[in-house]
């Protein structure tokens, strides 16, 4: 397969519009990967929204379990999942537990000389994924948006904080907030980019909103208060939302965070406030 190639596995109707499933292959990961897009009927171009996935998720587990559909239809926003890790790649330990390696590639671009050929994946939601994702569907590209669930709520905050003017909103479901902080995080980054903490500032939300000078960025944040990952200190959202106050610039980030009571880490949780997170981005989509 060329580079630039990208074939459609499947195309499902849904709603007003269709789930396409892609396939390519990836320079950015040295590999073959897969997306599925929402592409609602159209003559024109659309807004686009990325959603990052979780640990051991796939570009399906969103498209299937979130419900979101619906609410993207009605609003005409393309919806972009990728994976989240590179696939069929020969990495010594990428399968030993679900919080490493495969499923597991938190959304960054790793230096460490057993990772850096395939797990990039930071490169790949932010550069080659949109570019491919330009080339092949209607988008306006000056109306992005991103979002994401737990290791993808991280990655989604990072996207949008590095890159200040990428995107127009970022929100998440129990975010990983402080990966530097959580065994989750120290785990990961300790592998895919050795014991150089000044590395991991650079991608962890809570480091890098502290430092933030770029335009107004609104942030929309949800969290369960039964959400065992909570409880076990992996999600951290209280020092996120403690930077941001200690920003001097802190009037440009607009953040919007919600405690939600029973509720906790699963699709479940996700499901009942989807609505609410795809009205946010609608809006500054759409403005
Ligand atoms: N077994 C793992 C956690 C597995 C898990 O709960 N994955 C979540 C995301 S957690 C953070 O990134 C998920 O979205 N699972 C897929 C689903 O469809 O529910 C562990 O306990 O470490």
């Amino acid at each position: 397969m060329a580079s630039s190639e990208c074939t459609v596995v499947s195309e499902t109707r849904c709603f007003q519009g269709s789930v396409i499933k892609y396939e390519h292959r990836s320079e950015t990961l040295n590999c073959t990967m897969r997306f599925n897009a929402y592409l609602p009927d159209t003559r024109c171009t659309l807004p686009v929204l990325y959603f990052l996935s979780g640990l051991t998720c796939t570009e399906d587990n969103f498209m299937q379990k979130a419900g979101a559909l619906r609410y993207l239809s009605d609003r005409r926003i393309i919806l972009i999942c990728p994976d989240t890790s590179p696939r069929g790649v020969d990495v010594e330990g990428q399968d030993a537990a679900d919080d490493l390696g495969t499923g597991a590639g938190f959304y960054v671009d790793a230096t460490e000389p057993q990772w850096k050929d395939h797990y990039r994946m930071y490169s790949y939601v932010t550069e080659e994924l949109p570019a491919l994702v330009g080339r092949h569907l209607p988008v306006d590209k000056t109306r992005v948006s991103i979002m994401g669930h737990s290791m993808g709520g991280h990655g989604a905050l990072v996207c949008a904080l590095r890159n200040p003017n990428k995107y127009r909103s970022v929100s998440g479901f129990a975010a990983i907030c402080n990966p530097s902080e959580c065994s989750w995080g120290q785990k990961a980054f300790t592998a895919y980019m050795g014991d150089h903490r000044k590395a991991w500032a650079d991608y962890d939300a809570t480091a890098l909103v502290k430092r933030y000078t770029g335009p107004a960025l609104p942030i929309l944040l949800d969290q369960g208060d039964q959400d065992p990952f909570l409880k076990k200190g992996q999600l951290l959202p209280e020092r996120f939302i403690r930077a941001v106050e200690d920003n001097p610039e802190k009037q440009n980030l607009h953040l919007d965070n919600h405690m939600r009571p029973g509720f906790d880490h699963s699709y479940y949780f996700i499901q009942t406030f989807i609505e609410e997170h795809i009205q946010f981005h609608a809006r500054h989509l759409l403005a």
